[in-house]
């Protein structure tokens, strides 16, 4: 079966747009950084937020699919995570960046590689880079870890792992339910052997928030993404009709928002929603999982009755390399 990291294999990076900024020593945004039109950058908050939804609610599947089709997004509590790990989670995302530069430097990732250290794989597609580092992990952390911390790793592979571990068990939950909501028939999820990957994602305090961008503006290329913040806002979500829409921290609630292969499932019902990340002078961390199907599986989009298919149908795989080449145009190879 091909894998993740095979889809990137074909697409190797140059080492500037996977190394990071040395942010310890950086006292000033440089002009690599600084984002032109940062007025769309100031926050307004007068906008609806983001649905709230309580897992438990008897009303979950009509509450989860109303938001899918709606936002392509929504906030979720009560989701059976234990808060323990949600926080060890946290502390070792802090731990791993808090570490000395030259240390994280170890764990690069590859040119042609998927995990490890290194700026958003996005970075090409944009003139300036963002503010922001990244620490990739499919499956176990191990070899990393151990280079990272020679003697002291066992804690943060053990997290990392769980934390994984439980995410999967909750995607395939919610994507149960958001298929039934659309009526997309449950052999579509009979997947042997669904990725995970898990993106730790880090905001260094910024010295002109302003100016300065964590993550540009991208849609997620998973079926869901779940993803936990800090107690620190930054992330905003594009609403069609509204702008762009923060999305307030909630203590131990779980942002759960539509990826690409959710939104050519559901023959474009469920927005691929198009977010970014804005930077603060205080440190912000976040730690994304993307779930997906097997890398073979087949998209064939699911219209409602008397819809005609908007997209032909695609391999993941082949998903996957049209987008690491067009980005946010992708769509537009499949449409019909
Ligand atoms: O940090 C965040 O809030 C969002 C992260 C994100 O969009 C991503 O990792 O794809
Ligand atoms: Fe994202």
């Amino acid at each position: 079966m091909s894998t993740l990291s095979e889809a990137y294999r074909d697409f190797p990076l140059h080492l500037h747009h996977i190394i990071p900024l040395d942010f310890n020593s950086t006292r000033a945004v440089p002009e690599s950084h600084i984002w032109p039109n940062s007025d769309d950058l100031i926050s307004s908050h007068d906008h609806p937020s983001l649905p709230v939804i309580d897992l438990n609610d008897p009303q979950v599947t009509q509450l989860i699919g109303h938001a899918c089709e709606t936002w392509g997004a929504f906030q979720l509590v009560n989701h059976g995570i234990p808060l323990n790990l949600l926080k060890d989670a946290e502390s070792e995302t802090r731990r791993l960046f808090s570490l000395p530069t030259r240390q994280k430097l170890k764990v690069l990732r590859a040119p042609g590689g998927t995990t490890g250290y290194g700026i958003a794989r996005i970075t090409p597609f944009f003139a300036k880079y963002m503010w922001h580092e990244g620490f990739t992990i499919i499956g176990s952390p191990f070899d990393h870890a151990k280079q990272l911390w020679p003697h002291d790793h066992a804690q943060f592979c053990d997290v990392m792992e769980n934390y994984q571990k439980k995410m999967r068990i909750l995607a395939e939950r919610l994507t149960k339910l958001i298929f039934e909501s659309l009526e997309i028939s449950e052999e579509e999820l009979i997947w042997v052997d669904s990725t995970t990957a898990l993106q730790l994602n880090s905001y260094p305090s910024c010295p002109d928030p302003n100016r300065a961008l964590g993550l540009a503006p991208h849609t997620d290329t998973s079926m869901l993404t779940i993803l936990h913040q800090s107690s620190i806002s930054g992330l905003q979500i594009f609403k069609e009709g509204v702008g762009w829409v923060s999305v307030m921290p909630i203590a131990d609630a779980l942002v759960v928002n539509v990826g690409d292969l959710l939104h050519i499932l559901s023959n474009a019902r469920c927005p691929n929603v198009l977010h970014r990340v804005l930077v603060r002078e205080r440190h912000r961390l976040s730690m994304a999982v993307f779930y997906c199907p097997p890398m073979d599986f087949n998209l064939v989009p699911v219209a409602k009755s008397g819809q005609a298919p908007k997209y032909r149908s695609v391999t993941e795989k082949e998903f996957i390399s049209i987008k690491a080449k067009h980005l946010e145009k992708a769509l537009s190879f499949i449409k019909l």
